[in-house]
């Protein structure tokens, strides 16, 4: 067995996350299906995703890796759960939604090692408040397509970042990956990071 970090995720943004830290990881994207599960809460959802992500793609890279981070990030207002829009109108609905007021990104994560088969998964919440947008703001930034692959429909690190009044929590955690606590994690599981080697 390989000593290499893998991550399970086709996201663009996490792949930038772990290389902001000086991680040294492959990737392979994961297939685990993403359904939310009768009285499953928001934090179960999230770390339940992040293993099966992980747990899928450890299962079929054959000799290939030893430490698997899989991770998931949803948007909750009102106690519903917005993932990525189905489309156009669904993305309208989401950030009219998010218009002027607080809602929380989670962020969960998890890593395996595949090892000595220990594992490590949390959910980390942030608080993001958007000032008021006019269905107009909310049309431009549609066209722009920044939405469609984002969870709530909006990206903090790109375009909509003129929308955010404030943030209380961890920045990264609403761009994909809650980076303080993920290190830490990394460190507690003998993962040599820039901290350690
Ligand atoms: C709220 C928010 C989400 N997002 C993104 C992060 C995730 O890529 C995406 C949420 O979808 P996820 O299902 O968590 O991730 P993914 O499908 O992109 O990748 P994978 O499952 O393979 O790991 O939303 C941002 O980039 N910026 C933001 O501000």
């Amino acid at each position: 067995m390989s000593d290499k970090i893998i991550l399970a995720s086709a996201s663009p943004r996490r792949k930038e996350l772990l290389e902001q830290i000086g991680l040294q990881f492959d990737i392979i994207p994961s297939n685990a299906d993403e359904i939310v599960l009768p009285n499953e809460t928001p934090e179960e959802h999230v770390v339940r995703l992040s293993i099966d992500k992980a747990t899928e793609v450890a299962q079929r890279s054959g000799s290939n890796g030893r430490w698997f981070i899989g991770s998931d990030t949803i948007v909750l207002c009102d106690d519903q759960i917005l993932g990525k829009p189905q489309d156009e109108k669904h993305a309208a609905q989401m950030l009219k939604m998010l218009s002027g007021r607080e809602h929380r990104v989670l962020s969960g994560y998890a890593i395996l090692d595949r090892k000595t088969g220990a594992q490590k998964a949390e959910a980390v919440s942030t608080k993001v408040a958007f000032r008021n947008l006019t269905e107009d703001e909310i049309a431009r930034y549609i066209a722009t397509g920044e939405p469609m692959d984002k969870a709530g429909s909006y990206a903090i690190q790109g375009l909509a970042v003129c929308f955010v009044a404030g943030i209380e929590g961890s920045y990264t955690n609403v761009v994909g990956l809650p980076l303080c606590r993920l290190t830490l994690a990394l460190e507690e599981l003998g993962v040599p990071t820039f901290l350690t080697v």
